[in-house]
């Protein structure tokens, strides 16, 4: 208790019905939530069973698991559920399957999945359309539109083709036993709201309820909660409605007024002191924000000293960009003897990331990419998934196909149409219907012994995963695919080699994870699939981190540099034309807030868009923030000299350090 501040312990102890602690970045909203879970478990006797806390991405839950644990020492924690609201909902899934009419071992899809069953539905390739079908879908399950219910509410004809589409996508779901993500939500909504028993039964289990980052809940997640807390309402919700951004994905800010409109006995609470950032960087997030229109008011201080002023520099291009960032940070770390750990380059989407992952290869600078392409999302990785998934569920059909098509294994194309048709007619899954008499006698020998030769494969996989260590099964089951042989006939050498290492990483996490947690392989996949959607695998520490604001959410780092601060891109283009400023404002205050000691932002005066250079203006936002604490350079320099100059620094710190050491 006495690493709390006078309010901070405040929110700690109310118990008394449900509370909001609203506050501004870096005053401690998490820490409260970690200081909560310790509190009831150690001081208020609560079994660790009967608590759920609710953080934005799995990450996130493994740091707050991490802290729990050391406040409790070594108390045992079994049971405690520090869990993102898809995996809670997974997991209420998983126990009530039977209610919903699915097996226990249903599939989860990810996105690629989803949009890949889509194609088939719709029978197009047109990504952009199908991408829009895809997200119109999701925005009706995030705001708990049933799929009967969605062409009431189509407002045009693209609407009703895709509230059409819904209802064919969700009818193909079923069948294959299998859920998106959105799924993970709305389905245990659909549930507790219409069985009083499970409900009943959920609320009595989780007799307390916290939830990290609450203002970007959608309206599905925010009903869960609630039907969750129940009449007790035994819950602590913290946020910062400045740093809402996730209106995309159908959040709504306007969820912290219903929360007090729902919950009229709702305590509120405010931290006003920010621990994390010097004075100037607060005074920068400060005076952005300021340009917003206010949901509630705020007020933030710091004790943490006046700091360096806010490097605001331009660069030639976007390479130019790059190279000067990178040689910052490796002066500033020789400068400072600091970690590569300790500074973070955050950007406003993926595709920035390229040319500084290049300048930190090129430099030899460790480095680690999130929130971007997750190494999940590899392709080779989707393939050993796609068996896990299969071995998990067999009648999971997409996972089949992949399974069976790579490596592929002398099944024909005409004979997996004939399987496709021959399931669809009896309705069953493409596994299943391998073993059907009917389906055999429609093909020779030759085409039937390589798919049965499969199935038997994955059935006695299915049966050792249950029993044997989770690695010597993997590694028996790649043997037995053959897998690297035929990574290296189909791309060239140092490819495979890259490939066939992530595969090795992959493999060897699992089997480190089952070790570690007692787990069996048939245990492990369960989670696979859900971890691939939502984040990365471990991180280095020593690394510099790379990563998109959405991402750096909730995160802090010593020394953060914002990149491509111009206009087009903070604020992003499409959201200056749609009227979404403020959401941008608010993601670049996220940015300016994730910075411990020290902030740059860059800019650049030319970006290469196809071939063509484009002339880049820097972002509104820059004039928006404290003049006097920004120190600007580079705009009117010749960049080439500032490079030369750059280097020409590091060579001298270099010699300086070898001369000391
Ligand atoms: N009372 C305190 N004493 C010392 N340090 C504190 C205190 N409260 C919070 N901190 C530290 O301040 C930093 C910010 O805390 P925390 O991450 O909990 O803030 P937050 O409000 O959740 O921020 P964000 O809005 O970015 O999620 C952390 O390093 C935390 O350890
Ligand atoms: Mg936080």
């Amino acid at each position: 208790m006495h690493a709390l501040n006078a309010p901070q312990r405040e929110a700690v102890k109310y118990l008394d019905g449900p509370l909001l602690v609203l506050a501004g970045a870096g005053s401690g909203k998490t820490r409260v939530i970690t200081h909560k879970i310790a509190y009831l478990i150690r001081d208020c006797g609560y079994a660790p069973g009967t608590i759920a806390a609710i953080t934005f991405t799995n990450k996130a839950a493994q740091e707050m698991q991490e802290r729990v644990g050391r406040l409790l020492e070594n108390r045992s924690v079994r049971g405690l559920a520090i869990t993102t609201f898809h995996a809670l909902g997974l997991q209420i899934l998983r126990q009530e399957a039977a209610r919903i009419g699915y097996k226990p071992r249903f599939s989860v899809l990810d996105a690629a999945d989803s949009l890949h069953l889509l194609a088939e539905i719709l029978k197009t390739t047109d990504k952009s359309l199908l991408k829009r079908i895809q997200h119109r879908i999701s925005r009706w399950k995030n705001d708990l539109v049933a799929p009967g219910a969605a062409a009431t509410q189509a407002d045009s004809e693209q609407a009703v083709a895709a509230a059409r589409a819904y209802v064919a996508y969700q009818d193909t779901l079923r069948a294959y036993q299998a859920m998106d993500f959105d799924d993970l939500i709305r389905l245990p909504v659909e549930l507790l709201e219409r069985d009083p028993e499970a409900r009943g039964k959920w609320q009595d289990r989780l007799r307390y309820l916290l939830v990290d980052e609450y203002q970007d809940t959608n309206l599905g997640q925010y009903r869960l909660m609630k039907l969750l807390a129940g009449a007790r309402a035994a819950f602590t919700a913290v946020g910062d409605d400045d740093q809402a951004i996730y209106a995309w994905r159908g959040a709504n800010v306007e969820n912290l007024r219903l929360l007090q409109d729902d919950f009229p006995r709702l305590k509120v609470i405010k931290l006003e002191q920010n621990y994390r950032s010097t004075l100037r960087i607060l005074r920068a997030a400060n005076h952005l924000i300021a340009h917003n229109t206010k949901l509630f008011e705020k007020k933030l201080w710091s004790e943490l000293g006046l700091g360096e002023p806010i490097h605001v520099f331009a660069a030639r291009d976007d390479e130019a960009e790059a190279e000067n960032v990178v040689m910052r940070i490796e002066a500033h770390r020789l400068q400072h003897r600091t970690h590569y750990g300790d500074y973070a380059i955050l950007y406003r989407g993926n595709h920035q990331a390229r040319p500084f992952e290049e300048a930190l290869r090129a430099r030899r600078i460790p480095y680690q990419v999130s929130g971007g392409q997750s190494f999940f999302e590899r392709t080779e990785i989707k393939d050993i998934t796609a068996y896990l998934r299969l071995i998990h569920n067999s009648d999971d059909d997409p996972a089949f196909i992949r399974a069976i098509t790579t490596p592929r294994r002398g099944v024909g194309v005409q004979t997996l149409e004939k399987l496709g048709a021959y399931a669809a007619s009896r309705h069953l899954s493409l596994f299943a219907a391998v073993f059907e008499v009917g389906f055999e006698a429609q093909l020779t020998a030759r085409q039937y012994e390589p798919l049965a030769a499969f199935c038997h494969f994955i059935n006695g996989l299915e049966y050792r995963a249950a029993r044997e260590p989770a690695g010597v099964i993997l590694q028996d089951m790649l043997r037995g695919i053959g897998y690297e042989t035929w990574l290296f006939d189909q791309a060239e050498p140092r490819i495979a080699e890259t490939r066939w290492a992530n595969v090795q990483d992959f493999v060897g996490w699992l089997a480190r994870k089952g070790e570690e947690e007692g787990k069996t392989l048939a245990e492990l996949v369960q989670t696979v699939a859900l971890m691939s959607m939502l984040d990365n695998r471990e991180e280095d520490a020593n690394a510099v981190r790379l990563t998109t604001l959405h991402a750096a959410k909730g995160l802090e780092f010593r020394h953060v540099f914002l990149v491509g601060v111009e206009e087009g891109i903070l604020p992003h283009r499409e959201c200056i034309e749609n009227g979404q400023v403020e959401e941008e404002r608010r993601l670049m205050y996220v940015g300016i807030t994730r910075a411990r000691e020290s902030l740059t932002l860059s800019h650049c005066l030319k970006r290469r868009r196809a071939r063509e250079f484009q002339v880049c203006e820097p972002s509104r936002f820059i004039a928006e923030l404290p003049q006097d604490d920004l120190r600007i350079s580079g705009r009117e320099t010749d960049p080439m000299r500032d490079k030369q100059e750059g280097s020409a620094r590091l060579a001298q710190l270099k010699a300086m350090l070898k001369g000391s050491s």
